[in-house]
């Protein structure tokens, strides 16, 4: 069963179409990422789904009920924000029973504790319960923050960016914990972020969203290896993929209609020369400890790749022998070109 199920959404501010017939199924259980870029989109679909916006069009169901004009108080969903958003006069203990001890609720003080110190235990935080909230660092707050949506144990989680206000350390950190937490919960997650390693290193599925529209849904392998698009391509990988205009590659077979050439590093071998037509110089090798990156200069045209500095090393004004394995190919949209069979 699908937990959350999006048809045809629309959502437009004045001139701004922030949202354009999206349609989504995220999975119960399912760990899903909205990935794209500042304006994409992201944040209001979140606010549809929870129903602080309503859309212009299209439906929303949750649970297999369709919630499109509830309120957002019915919809039993929990937000985790960009910023934390605790009581600072509030102990950690309190902030966390906060959302149990609703009127509404009425939950007995014996299993809000006990809730509390489960979540406590699952965000390695039980031992600063009764710290003031202001009295923590960032990395712990956000921890208290996701708490309070855990606590609830709603239908679904919408995560708003909430790991891109810590340092890159603690980001690692809660990322781990959270994709450890999700298995463990098997809770269902819908998280929007425009970080690439936050998508690929958490996400059951990544949904690639650009100016209000879906691009492409799938597993990060099945995004990461057959984008459906130049701009999906670009979206994933580090280095960032490389294109290059067909016309440039002599002896490189490539369907018909190809416009443009992905190229990944694992895409390109860099060999000395040895007679082949792809000759290209090194413009400048970046050493970032165990891996290199190398600035390979073919035709005028620059192209990026990752290298192992114990091997061969190579040095800026060197020529060298390109070869490309199997890259991805491109039309004059954009959009992919299967490969030949062969
Ligand atoms: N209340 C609003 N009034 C007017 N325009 C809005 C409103 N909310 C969002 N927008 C516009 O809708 C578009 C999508 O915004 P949204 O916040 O959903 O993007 P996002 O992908 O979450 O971006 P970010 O990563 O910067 O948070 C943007 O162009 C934004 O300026």
């Amino acid at each position: 069963m699908a937990d959350v199920i999006l048809r045809n959404i629309s959502k437009r501010f004045g001139t701004v179409e922030a949202v354009r017939e999206l349609s989504l199924a995220v999975n119960d259980g399912e760990f899903m990422v909205l990935l794209g870029p500042s304006g994409a989109g992201k944040t209001t679909t979140l606010r549809l789904i929870t129903g602080l916006e309503s859309p212009d069009a299209g439906s929303v169901m949750i649970n297999g009920r369709e919630v499109t004009h509830d309120p957002p108080g019915s919809r039993d969903i929990a937000f985790v924000f960009q910023q934390y958003s605790l009581y600072p006069h509030l102990t950690v203990y309190d902030n966390l029973a906060f959302p149990l001890r609703s009127p509404a609720r009425r939950v007995p003080e014996p299993i809000i504790r006990r809730r509390v110190e489960q979540t406590a235990e699952l965000l390695h935080i039980a031992s600063k319960l009764n710290n003031r909230a202001t009295r923590l660092s960032g990395g712990e707050m956000q921890r208290v923050a996701i708490g309070r949506a855990l606590v609830r144990d709603p239908s679904i989680y919408l995560m708003d960016e909430p790991l891109s206000s810590l340092d890159a350390k603690l980001r690692t950190e809660l990322r781990l914990e959270l994709k450890r937490i999700q298995l463990e919960l098997g809770a269902t997650i819908l998280y929007v972020t425009h970080d690439q390693v936050e998508a690929m290193t958490m996400a059951s599925r990544i949904g690639v969203i650009k100016d209000g529209q879906l691009l492409q849904l799938g597993t990060p392998r099945e995004i990461y290896e057959s984008p459906s698009s130049s701009y999906v391509a670009s979206r994933l990988g580090t280095p960032q993929i490389n294109f290059l205009p067909a016309r440039l590659l002599s002896d490189v077979a490539v369907p018909p209609g190809t416009e443009t050439v992905g190229i990944r590093t694992e895409h390109l071998k860099v060999a000395a020369c040895n007679g082949g037509q792809m000759v290209g110089r090194v413009h400048r090798v970046e050493h970032l400890g165990e891996q290199n990156h190398v600035h390979l200069d073919y035709k005028g045209e620059m192209l990026v790749t990752l290298a192992d500095p114990h091997q061969q090393p190579l040095k800026a004004g060197q020529e060298v022998e390109l070869r490309l394995v199997h890259p991805l190919c491109f039309d004059r949209a954009g959009q992919r070109i299967p490969a030949m069979m062969h």
